[in-house]
């Protein structure tokens, strides 16, 4: 389990850092960081590593404050963006390499990198060098280098970014694999929204050295708390809109009615509508005449860019013709106060 109590950080003379991070890691999960660059992902690595220290609150591992520790005596396994093999080395001594600083013996030394070598798919390549491998080879040294001395919790910062997007796909879910059968902790640091949402229990969404949501990713991906979370999340046509009283509201597309019991006439709140949640037929709630603007292909779906009173809306489906209506269910209103 890893813990953040109220932990704020400025890098000295600056205001960039963090605030009052609050967060909770279940021992055994997979929390991804997702934020846009600048968003302070680094940053908190960086403190939970042990490389900056907070100026305030308290880092815990498995209940333990690891605040005043140092990097080493955090026990924490970490990759690396661009791995930082040891290119001299062979693949069993790179990742043998933390058990020899830790004074354990030659041969307890090659027996347990052997044992990791067979749970990373690296078998056959144990005398080879890191200039002689993939890149997904590499990534999975590391990542076996990370893991030999059993390490309280895993850090991954953006370990799959220097892989071509197959390799990447395939490298999510050996991961993930290996993440759960260690049943290790795992804080996974990356700017793919698609890396988050496919790896993670839980994905924070960070801006601005602050934590604007930390949920499930389908209950981030369906019901973002906030503008900025649905905006930076997926695809999201979102819009102002006011309560007209119980399950109404008006928008720029007109009057719609929406699941919500509890709303008040006159309350401003926003609607997000995922392009997807559009059907192209007219239906008996929401329905509209659209005017159609352009349609792109993409393989399994198309993506529609369409205008219903004035307002531009993407819509995405298997459209075999270009829309004449789109209807949205009231289920698909997401909305945000
Ligand atoms: N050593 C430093 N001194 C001062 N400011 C810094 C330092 N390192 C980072 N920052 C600033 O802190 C903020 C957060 O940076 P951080 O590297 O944590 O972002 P990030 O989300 O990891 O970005 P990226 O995805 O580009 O790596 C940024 O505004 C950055 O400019």
């Amino acid at each position: 389990m890893i813990e953040f109590n109220n932990i704020s950080f400025r890098y000295p003379g600056s205001n960039s850092g963090l605030n009052d991070i609050n967060l909770k890691i279940n021992k055994g999960e997979l929390l991804a960081i997702l934020g846009q660059s600048g968003s302070g992902k680094t940053t908190l690595l960086k403190l939970i590593a042990g490389f900056e220290k907070p100026d305030s609150g308290i880092i815990r591992v498995n209940n333990k404050d690891i605040t005043p520790l140092s990097c080493q005596q955090r026990n924490l396994g970490i990759v690396f963006q661009d791995y930082a093999l040891f290119p001299h080395m062979t693949v069993l001594e790179n990742i043998a390499y933390p058990l020899k600083l830790k004074n354990i013996d030659k041969d307890s030394r090659l027996a347990r990198a052997a044992a990791m070598v067979q749970k990373t798919g690296l078998s056959g390549k144990e005398q080879m060098r890191p200039a002689n491998l993939s890149g997904g080879q590499q990534q999975r040294v590391a990542l076996a280098r990370a893991l030999i001395f059993e390490p309280a919790a895993l850090l991954l910062d953006e370990p799959l970014s220097a892989l071509d997007a197959g390799l990447r796909e395939e490298m999510r879910q050996e991961i993930r694999q290996l993440q759960q059968q260690l049943g290790i902790t795992t804080i996974l640091i990356t700017h793919d929204q698609e890396e988050a949402m496919s790896m993670a229990d839980q994905v924070a969404v960070m801006k601005n050295g602050c934590l604007l949501q930390v949920d499930h990713p389908t209950n981030l991906y369906h019901k973002p708390k906030t503008v900025d979370v649905a905006n930076f999340v997926g695809r999201a046509n979102i819009l102002p809109a006011m309560a007209l009283g119980a399950h109404r509201i008006e928008c720029a597309l007109g009057q719609l009615q929406v699941h919500a019991p509890e709303l008040k006439a006159g309350q401003p709140l926003h609607i997000m509508i995922r392009p997807e949640h559009w059907r192209p037929i007219p239906d008996e709630y929401n329905t509209f005449a659209v005017e159609h603007l352009n349609t792109v292909f993409w393989g399994p779906s198309c993506q529609a860019t369409v205008m219903i009173n004035g307002t531009v809306i993407k819509a995405e489906g298997r459209f075999h013709t270009a829309p004449t209506h789109l209807s949205i269910h009231p289920e698909h209103i997401h909305l945000i106060s």
